[in-house]
């Protein structure tokens, strides 16, 4: 019988994980809803990997409450894991194992897994199914951990950043399986630094840093805030107070980056208009001029900022 549908995929509350001295997580709250893809993002140390470990429990919270599937990920161990899919890390995986033994292994633990071969010709990795686990490049390693995660089609999914170092071909068809698990009804959280991934595929986006949520909502509610810009590139150094002298009530330009403007008010034809003739006049060749939202880039990098970390 199939258990009971859970309100929430995963519920974390005031989750805190610490690791001697550096509070990795500190004060987690998180909720995934049934059926959807949450894209966690965050800068590097942000607590990412420690959140998604915590969920699949592998490591216990210091503090806080946690219930993924509504069980604790450590207590309720044995009848958590069958219910969910991990990527493995490559020191999991016994190095001589060949990709497709491997996979089919896995596949039979489940009632009802993955075609295994359909499954590895999806992920190219039909052509190195008989090559052991450490000839494997990289990407194809990162591509058998994927393929591990979901052929025994779990309920719910954790991907720790499943298309990094992935070829572009590889990356598409990553996001198109996630997104036909995402059809069958399977919940996945994943992390990532890929903006572009986190728009392609996510529903609902939390933006960690410092151990918690300091946003989070679907990727149009997080783009809304920002209203919409105007972009375009030009020599840099332009003299910005004569630029916003030119706009319309409301107008205002920046120059975030060398060479780099943005304009931001009511992004219309006459806004259009004017920074172009503004162009003009002053001898600017603008370049690559587009007028559209805020992309989850900026908000991310406006949430979190824009220097380097420690
Ligand atoms: N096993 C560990 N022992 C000690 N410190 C750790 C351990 N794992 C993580 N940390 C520290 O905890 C903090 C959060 O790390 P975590 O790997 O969760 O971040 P992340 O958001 O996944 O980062 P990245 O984007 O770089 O993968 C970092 O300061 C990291 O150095």
């Amino acid at each position: 019988m199939d258990a009971p549908p859970t309100a929430s995929a995963v519920e974390a509350v005031g989750l805190v994980k610490r690791y001697g001295a550096t509070t990795a997580v500190d004060g987690l709250d998180l909720t995934v809803r049934p059926g959807t893809v949450t894209a966690v993002l965050g800068p590097n140390g942000a607590g990412k990997t420690t959140t998604i470990e915590l969920c699949e429990g592998y490591r216990a919270p210091d503090a806080g409450r946690l219930r993924v599937l509504g069980l604790d990920p450590v207590a309720d161990a044995a009848a958590l894991r069958p219910r969910i899919g991990v990527m493995l890390q490559s020191g999991g995986v016994y190095p001589g194992v060949r990709a497709i033994e491997m996979l089919t292994h896995v596949a039979r633990l489940h009632a009802h897994p993955l075609d295994v071969a359909e499954l590895a010709e999806r992920l190219g990795l039909a052509s190195c199914g008989r090559t052991p686990y450490r000839r494997l490049s990289g990407g194809q390693r990162q591509r058998l951990a994927l393929a591990l995660a979901v052929v025994g089609r779990p309920e719910l999914v954790f991907l720790d950043e499943p298309t990094a170092g992935l070829d572009p071909q590889a990356r598409r068809a990553t996001w198109e399986l996630i997104g036909e698990l995402r059809a069958d009804g399977v919940t996945t959280v994943l992390s990532t630094h890929t903006m572009e991934e986190a728009e392609e595929l996510a529903d609902d986006v939390a933006i960690v840093d410092a151990g918690r949520v300091i946003a989070r909502g679907t990727p149009a509610e997080l783009c809304g805030g920002g209203g919409d810009v105007l972009r375009f590139a030009g020599r840099p150094g332009l003299d910005l107070v004569s630029l916003r002298q030119a706009l319309p009530v409301g107008g205002d330009a920046a120059e975030p980056s060398p060479g780099s403007y943005v304009v931001t008010g009511d992004v219309d034809p006459r806004l259009l208009a004017t920074v172009t003739a503004w162009c003009a006049q002053h001898g600017v060749l603008a370049d690559r001029i587009t007028t559209r939202r805020h992309t989850l880039e900026d908000v991310f990098l406006e949430l979190t900022g824009k220097e380097l970390r420690p």
